[in-house]
């Protein structure tokens, strides 16, 4: 059966008006006839469908058209071509503010910035306790919204935007300004609203967010949606094209090598950058009895081994690996230089080949190795010479009793200190704090 689309867009381009100064606008006043205005377009053809039920990641540099992206899926711009199609009643945490009545106090807010995103007086009130307590802003909730700091501001807009009840869910960066315990209750709303077969779009940075909470993930650059789909693949173009335009201002490289590759038979897919020089020839990961595997047993002695080639003299190279779970969050790694086992310099035409060795403690699942060698120059600035993504499938198995990234060993001491009050039989710690931890 098709998947409902949630949104559609078809064709949509965004072009605004630009003065090249700004007496060319009072030109434009005082003599009119005459546009002084030059075109800027920032967004061209965008294609997209949103099955409902989906979390999708929006990546892109500043300025590539993210923000006016959603301001047109919410309806507060109108697209110069093409249409767009909303099936789901939409809320929408864009610019820090947009919605709220500066002079009105926290409490009057809710009220006003819920009636504009469609509830009812009635339904407010029944709803404002819980919206007040996710805030947790204490009093600050009777002062105008005007005293608030970006960080009580973003908590009373996500608390509103994320308890009226929409289908469709919007948030445009925001998160970043809450402090770190209010982004992970973030998160849990939005894995929540997830798990609920809700729509979210969802524009950030940081791309271990966009891996975390998306199902799918949209590249802007440039006003152009450039990639699509998976978001590790999508996260990788991202990184290939800040590599990318970090090597267009480095003019003294004249080549720079991209390559990409599809391993199918691996299921995943290999990504490369770098500016050559050096190549990883090859990666591999080795148990304690000396096989060379990709399935390892967990807390096993393992080493990754990198093999590398300099077809020219390398000052201060050194040589780092990655593994990442198949989400493309990085689990564990670490490079020569961070762990201060400083490499000489290698000569022109030599293989070197480095060991980094530790107890697998990851816990138990599918893993991916990634490794990488570059240069490190004057004021520590670092040149990828060559740094292969996700080269490698590494799976973890055993079953260790533990939760998390990591299956560590952990020691567990019981003192009774009271006869009359045994904290573990009786049951008396709290369930909810154990869970939230
Ligand atoms: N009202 C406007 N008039 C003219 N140009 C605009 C206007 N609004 C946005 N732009 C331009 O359109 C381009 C895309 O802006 P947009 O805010 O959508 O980018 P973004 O990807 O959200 O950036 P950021 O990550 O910095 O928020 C930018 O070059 C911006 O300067």
């Amino acid at each position: 059966m098709a998947e409902e689309i949630a949104i559609s867009l078809k064709n949509v381009s965004k072009c605004y008006k630009r003065y090249p100064h700004p007496v060319e606008r009072l030109k434009e006043i005082l003599l009119p006839g005459k546009s002084r205005a030059e075109e800027f377009w920032a967004l061209r053809d965008i294609d997209l469908e949103i099955p409902k039920g989906h979390t999708l990641g929006i990546i892109g540099q500043n300025g590539s058209g993210k923000s006016t992206l959603l301001q047109i899926i919410v309806g507060t711009l109108t697209p110069t071509t093409g249409a767009v199609t909303v099936n789901g009643r939409i809320s929408a945490l864009l610019e820090l503010g947009s919605g709220f009545n500066p002079e009105f106090t926290g409490r009057q807010n809710v009220f006003f910035n819920g009636r504009l995103l469609g509830m009812t007086q009635e339904e407010l009130e029944n709803k404002f306790d819980e919206i007040a307590a996710f805030a947790d802003i204490g009093e600050f909730i009777d002062q105008p919204v005007k005293t608030y700091s970006s960080g009580m501001f973003v908590r009373l807009a996500f608390a509103v935007a994320t308890h009226v009840n929409p289908e469709i869910l919007i948030i445009d960066e925001a998160l970043s300004v809450g402090d770190i315990l209010f982004q992970r209750k973030c998160f849990r709303k939005i894995e929540q609203f997830y798990q609920d077969g809700k729509t979210i779009l969802f524009v950030s940075h940081d791309l271990t967010s966009i891996l975390q909470l998306c199902d799918r993930a949209i590249l802007l650059d440039k006003s152009l949606m450039i990639s699509q789909g998976e978001p590790r693949q999508v996260a990788l173009a991202y990184k290939s094209l800040i590599a990318q335009r970090e090597a267009d201002q480095n003019t003294d490289l004249a080549s720079f090598q991209q390559k990409y590759e599809q391993k199918n038979d691996n299921q995943i897919g290999e990504s490369r950058i770098g500016f050559g020089g050096a190549e990883v020839i090859s990666v591999e990961v080795v148990n304690s009895q000396g096989t060379t595997t990709q399935t390892v047993e967990w807390a096993d002695i393992i080493t990754v081994r990198i093999t590398i080639y300099f077809y020219r003299e390398v000052v201060r190279p050194f040589v780092g690996f990655a593994i990442k779970d198949l989400k493309g969050i990085p689990i564990i790694g670490t490079n020569t230089f961070h762990s201060k086992k400083d490499l000489a310099p290698t000569l022109a035409k030599s293989m070197v080949v480095i060991e980094f060795s530790w107890q697998c403690y990851m816990s138990p699942g599918n893993y991916t190795v990634s490794a990488g060698v570059a240069e490190l120059g004057e004021n520590h600035s670092i040149t990828q010479l060559d740094r292969r993504f996700d080269m490698l499938p590494l799976a973890v198995v055993g079953n260790p009793p533990s939760l998390g990234f990591f299956a560590l060993p952990i020691n567990i001491e019981c003192n009774v200190l009271d006869n009359s009050q045994n904290i573990f039989s009786d049951r008396q710690i709290n369930a909810s704090s154990i869970s939230s931890s």
